[in-house]
């Protein structure tokens, strides 16, 4: 009985925060550790399931650039970074949605309706609900996106997952390759998100010490960027966090996808992990 009580208590403590949430959209970038180990992608699972049943709209955006670096390299096709985002060409655009929209999306999908919620995948080519011109060769930047066209997916109680592929503008273009975090950041824009959530590999944005930063301004990231304290992969990251924030997400933030549950830890909990980002 005493157990019982404990977990109608715990149950009790999340309402606040469902209360706070509820009806209420988030997206989350789905990246980093969470999705290669086994153990957390049924945590992910777990914790979106748990957003959904309670009546949250989750929307996830995933990446998978680890997985699209193993097929170019085991295909012999080099691949290049700038500033953390990759330069795509002919080549490796055709490779980059077949990993994005195939493999990782489908796997997903998958996961999420097996464990009992309606999940649907799209790239920007479904409805081409997000467009883009080029950035550097097949890298994309985004121009438009349908947000009526999302939010017609969640009134229908639909989970869309969404890999980072945005259509060109003519019949036969190839479309473009988004950098997950841009993609996350412009969707969360787009239709007017309560939070923006970058699952990532760290604790959240890290100092010269390697020590976590809880909270991080424009300012303050400039200054990190110039000194060289963010670096690769983190630099779309913050600018995606910025992005949403400026664009009037109420909060984005960076955190840590190796931490079992996070997503709840982060919305259902006071605890507040990794690096919450401000626009002052
Ligand atoms: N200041 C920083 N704090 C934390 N991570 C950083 C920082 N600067 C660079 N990084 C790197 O950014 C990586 C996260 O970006 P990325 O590999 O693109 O992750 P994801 O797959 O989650 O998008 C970290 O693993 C780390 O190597
Ligand atoms: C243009 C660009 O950088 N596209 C990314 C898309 C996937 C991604 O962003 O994956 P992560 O979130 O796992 O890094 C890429 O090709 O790697």
């Amino acid at each position: 009985m005493k157990k019982k009580i404990e977990t109608v208590k715990t149950l009790l403590d999340a309402l606040p925060f469902i209360r706070k949430f509820y009806g209420k959209t988030i997206v989350i970038k789905y990246g980093g550790a969470a999705q290669v180990d086994e153990k957390l992608k049924e945590s992910f699972a777990v914790d979106i399931l748990m957003l959904y049943m309670v009546g949250i709209k989750p929307v996830i955006v995933h990446g998978g650039g680890k997985r699209i670096t193993e097929i170019l390299t085991a295909l012999n096709v080099k691949t290049e970074f700038k500033d953390g985002v990759r330069v795509t060409t002919k080549e490796s655009i055709k490779i980059a949605e077949m990993v994005l929209s195939g493999e990782i999306n489908k796997e997903i999908v998958n996961m999420l309706n097996q464990h009992g919620a309606k999940a649907i995948g799209i790239n920007g080519k479904d409805m081409s609900f997000m467009k883009a011109k080029s950035l550097m060769g097949y890298t994309g930047e985004i121009t438009s996106i349908d947000g009526v066209f999302l939010n017609k997916l969640l009134s229908e109680n639909l989970i869309p997952v969404i890999a980072p592929i945005a259509s060109g503008d003519t019949p036969t273009h190839p479309g473009y390759n988004i950098n997950a975090d841009t993609a996350a950041s412009e969707i969360a824009a787009a239709i007017n998100a309560k939070r923006v959530i970058f699952l990532t590999d760290t604790l959240g944005v890290l100092d010269k010490n390697k020590n976590l930063i809880s909270s991080l301004n424009a300012n303050e990231i400039d200054k990190l960027k110039q000194e060289g304290v963010i670096a690769g992969g983190m630099i779309p990251k913050v600018d995606a966090a910025l992005n949403a924030v400026k664009r009037g997400v109420e909060k984005a933030h960076i955190i840590d996808g190796r931490i079992e549950h996070s997503i709840l830890l982060e919305l259902l909990t006071s605890e507040g992990i990794g690096t919450e980002i401000k626009e002052k």
